[in-house]
């Protein structure tokens, strides 16, 4: 079965049902979102022994901080990079369990970057993110890039357009390596060439048919399936 990718409406729209008519709540959803993204994480990178997760100030950033409670579990070292603290209440007591994890959480990169064995869980804006990014999270998506340490996204890469993509007028862009869409890709990430999963496997059968749109069923009781390898740039 074909993918579908989705405007930002239709985005936004996906996650309004989820948490109107469909009856979930925002925290049981995140949870699913970050616990996809850690374990995409850890299959993309196996032998690295440690994860610093770039966490924003909306829901993109509580999957990350979900994602750095679960790669703590799995065995990485962690730390979390969280420029701008929410006060909203769930994103505090996702603060707090990476606090009580001993997961640094810190305003900025660490210096100095590590060199080798380190991953960065991308997780600052996902598909509310309007360009261009602002500081301070421009100068610490450059400073990403130029480490030249792999990078996961979470539902988009942080500074893409979520429609049209990559910016193209000549800002440095991240190109991670990985990218774990939820519940839909979007427009934007249709050119992405790396590996691309799909997770949030919380859709509700009726879902989908609303929306008129579609994604592959999962395998068995995976919670992440890795979408067909985009080979239009090889
Ligand atoms: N249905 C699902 O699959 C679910 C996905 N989830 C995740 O939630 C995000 C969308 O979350 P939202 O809170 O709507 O917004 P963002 O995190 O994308 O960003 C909002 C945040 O960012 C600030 N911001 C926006 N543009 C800029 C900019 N240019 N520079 C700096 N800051 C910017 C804005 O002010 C807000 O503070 C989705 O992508 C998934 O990752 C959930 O898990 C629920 C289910
Ligand atoms: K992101």
């Amino acid at each position: 079965m074909s993918v579908s990718y989705v405007c930002q409406k239709t985005a936004a729209q996906v996650d309004d049902l989820l948490m109107g008519k469909f009856g979930y709540l925002l925290p049981q959803l995140v949870e699913q979102a970050g616990l996809a993204a850690a374990v995409a994480a850890a299959r993309v990178f196996p032998r690295s022994n440690r994860a610093i997760i770039l966490a924003g100030p909306g829901n993109n950033g509580a999957d990350g901080l979900v994602a750095a409670r679960h790669l703590k579990l799995f065995g990485y070292e962690c730390s979390v990079v969280y420029p701008r603290r929410s006060s909203n209440p769930i994103m505090q007591s996702l603060q707090q369990q990476c606090e009580v994890f001993s997961i640094d959480i810190l305003p900025d990169l660490p210096r100095p970057l590590p060199s080798s064995n380190t991953f960065f869980v991308d997780a600052f804006f996902g598909f509310s993110f309007k360009p261009p990014v602002r500081s301070p999270f421009d100068s610490i998506l450059k400073e990403v890039v130029d480490s030249k340490l792999p990078v996961i996204s979470v539902d988009i890469p942080s500074g893409w357009d979520v429609e049209t993509g990559p910016p193209t007028d000549g800002t440095t862009v991240l190109q991670p390596e990985a990218l774990i869409s939820l519940s839909v890709p979007k427009s934007g990430v249709k050119s992405f060439s790396g590996r691309h999963f799909l997770g949030g496997r919380f859709l509700p059968p009726g879902l989908l048919p609303v929306l008129s749109i579609s994604i592959p069923p999962y395998p068995g009781e995976e919670m992440i399936q890795e979408l067909p390898r985009n080979d239009s740039s090889l």
